[in-house]
């Protein structure tokens, strides 16, 4: 070991400081300086008077060198000059001087610079010894760092800014920890012998064309190979602990080698890049870098449950489905697609907040609370939602239609237009309660078909179960106002109109409707004011079943339709007395006698004249 990266025993250290500049002995027996001391001597230089842009573009060797020179002629002068001629002459003197040093310097380390820039006393690798553990030589115009083979106790080594070609000294610190090597001129990669535990490479503005087999660098944790002109990555496959990966600013044409490796943090912006691929295994990824090259897909980016942030700036993404494949993410916080053509799309902001809720910046703008209501009113709106733009739609329309007075039949003041509304899921049964309970109590009960655009299924009947009716039919109505509310269900509109309810009413008879519940919500801001049972499957399982076997839906219906259960569900139990009563519609019959039960109560009957209701055939509808 060099001895001069030893530690300063005490006060010898101190009395020899003064001495820094003159020493021009062998390096070997340079005295180190401690921490503090190794700091420039600045109070020996006229601070006052220099001039700023001489000493910003000095280097910090350069500028050693000259604090060093200066040190000598103030020494050598102070005995020749007066008082108060001193100061102008040696600024002359300083600047002239640094113009020397810079013109003769051949860029060779020498020991005295090597003195001045360690810093960090701690324990020697073997721990027997206090050494100097960190050495900066930033922006020194270095070329030859041989002389650092001497300096075996290196942990910290920072050589950035110079002109170095050869770095082969590393191989005589084995306990190095960190390297940076950037703005250099290494055309070779990593070529000295491992230090075993080199954890942070930066190799970044140099000239490296080609990465080889790193299978000795078990330790490495970070690498940076910013703007180099390497096209491929490889040799990374056994650095078993790289947790931090930048390549930004190479020609690499596609991602690999990166198999299995731990890496959180993945930089490869600025690069030739078209598909995202290769990025399979690294479950651990979180941060990736993708900017500035010329990815088309986001394909090959799902399955990352760890990713937290995407930069895809300055690609080619064009599409909205592309974000189906990231869609999945779990904790996907920040996207960034600027500059692709993804954003031209008018939807592009409201929907790629709808799909990705998580996110909380895109486009390097926070995303809005406001912003996500926004989008879920728009692409999927709660009932209530779309209950109350519903429910203004028809008021509008039918507000702007010229005004008549409804001469309907009213059963009593105190119940206009009574109504009686099932709710509940698709094909719960609920139609076919409706019907039974308008054919046993026909004489209070009429069975309000609604409008609808969908084609009738085989035995319905038009009029009886819905008016079929063609999507410019149901359009016009809605625009002269004619419905109360109107639903949209599976691509199928659905309106309950007013001349419905109100030629029931004319009757004298109460419309049975059945109906989901944005209608039951639309419903609720309108004056009327059903009675509103709640007809629900309980076994999922049971219901799930019965619409497969019914053959009339798809997958994806059945599947919408069961979730919906518990939506039903959900609501019943959050707003008590939201329905006035519940059935279970799990069996049919057992639904039928309840509903039957109700019915009888609503309307004072006994079961006896509830039964004698039941018409036979060639019986009359009896009035009320
Ligand atoms: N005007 C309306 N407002 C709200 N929902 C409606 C309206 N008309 C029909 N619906 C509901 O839309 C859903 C889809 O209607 P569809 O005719 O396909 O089902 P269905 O077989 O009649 O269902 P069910 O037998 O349970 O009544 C059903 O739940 C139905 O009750």
């Amino acid at each position: 070991m060099a001895a001069s990266q030893r530690a300063p025993q005490g006060p010898r250290a101190v009395s020899l400081l003064g001495g820094l500049g003159s020493s021009r002995t062998g390096a070997q027996s340079m005295p180190l300086r401690s921490e503090k001391e190794c700091q420039p001597c600045w109070s020996h230089f006229p601070m006052g008077q220099k001039k700023k842009g001489t000493f910003d573009r000095t280097s910090s060797y350069l500028l050693q060198q000259i604090i060093h020179r200066y040190q000598e002629l103030d020494a050598d002068g102070e005995e020749d000059r007066g008082e108060g001629e001193g100061e102008a002459e040696s600024e002359e003197s300083s600047d002239s001087e640094m113009q020397k040093l810079e013109e003769e310097f051949d860029g060779v380390l020498r020991e005295e610079a090597v003195a001045a820039a360690l810093h960090l006393l701690g324990r020697s690798g073997s721990g027997t010894e206090q050494v100097y553990l960190n050495l900066t030589l930033a922006g020194c115009d270095l070329i030859d760092i041989s002389i650092l083979r001497g300096y075996v106790h290196l942990q910290k080594l920072d050589l950035s800014v110079n002109k170095i070609e050869d770095l082969s000294c590393v191989s005589y610190m084995p306990y190095l920890l960190e390297l940076n090597a950037s703005k250099n001129k290494l055309t070779t990669f990593f070529n000295f012998k491992p230090p075993k535990n080199l954890k942070k490479v930066d190799f970044s503005y140099n000239q490296i064309s080609e990465m080889c087999d790193l299978s000795a660098y078990h330790a490495l944790t970070k690498l940076i190979l910013d703007s180099n002109d390497i096209e491929e990555i490889c040799g990374l496959e056994m650095c078993n602990n790289l947790t931090y990966l930048s390549l930004a600013s190479n020609k690499i044409t596609a991602i690999n080698g990166l198999n299995t490796l731990p890496i959180k943090i993945l930089c490869l912006s600025n690069n030739k890049i078209e598909k995202i691929t290769g990025l399979e295994h690294l479950k651990a990824l979180q941060n990736l870098d993708l900017s500035h090259n010329q990815i088309s897909s986001l394909q090959g980016l799902e399955n990352h449950d760890l990713l937290e942030v995407i930069n895809l700036e300055d690609n080619k993404i064009a599409e909205l489905s592309e974000i189906e494949y990231i869609e999945n993410l779990p904790i996907l916080r920040i996207l960034n697609l600027l500059q692709n053509p993804i954003q031209e799309k008018s939807e592009y902001w409201l929907f790629i907040i709808f799909v990705l809720l998580r996110l909380t910046e895109l486009d390097q703008k926070k995303i809005k609370v406001e912003e996500k209501v926004a989008a879920v009113n728009k692409y999927d709106p709660p009932p209530e939602v779309v209950a109350a733009q519903d429910h203004l739609t028809h008021v509008v329309n039918s507000v702007m239609q010229p005004q008549r007075i409804f001469d309907s039949t009213l059963p009593s003041l105190d119940a206009p237009y009574p109504m009686l509304v099932l709710a509940g899921p698709e094909a719960c049964g609920k139609r076919e309660l409706a019907h039974r309970l308008c054919r046993q109590f026909s004489t209070y009960f009429r069975y309000g078909a609604c409008h609808t655009t969908r084609q009738p299924y085989f035995g319905e009947g038009d009029r009886v179960d819905y008016h079929f009716i063609s999507q410019e039919v149901f359009d016009e109505m809605l625009n002269m106002g004619k419905f109360i509310l109107t639903f949209s269900y599976g691509n199928h509109n659905y309106g309950l109109s007013r001349d419905t309810v109100e030629g029931i009413a004319r009757d004298g008879l109460a419309s049975c409707i059945h109906m989901e519940i944005e209608g039951v919500r639309s419903l609720k801001y309108s004056y009327f004011e059903p009675r509103y049972i709640l007809v629900v499957p309980m076994n999922k399982k049971k219901y799930e079943g019965y619409l497969r076997r019914k053959g009339l839906f798809s997958r994806a219906e059945i599947e919408f339709a069961v979730s919906r259960v518990d939506l039903y569900i959900k609501i019943n139990q959050k707003f008590p007395g939201y329905f006035d009563a519940v059935i279970n519609a799990d069996d049919l019959d057992i639904a039928y006698q309840k509903l039957n039960q109700l019915i009888r109560q609503y309307l004072g009957l006994t079961e006896e004249t509830a039964k004698s209701l039941v018409p036979t055939a060639g019986d009359e509808v009896t009035r009320v």
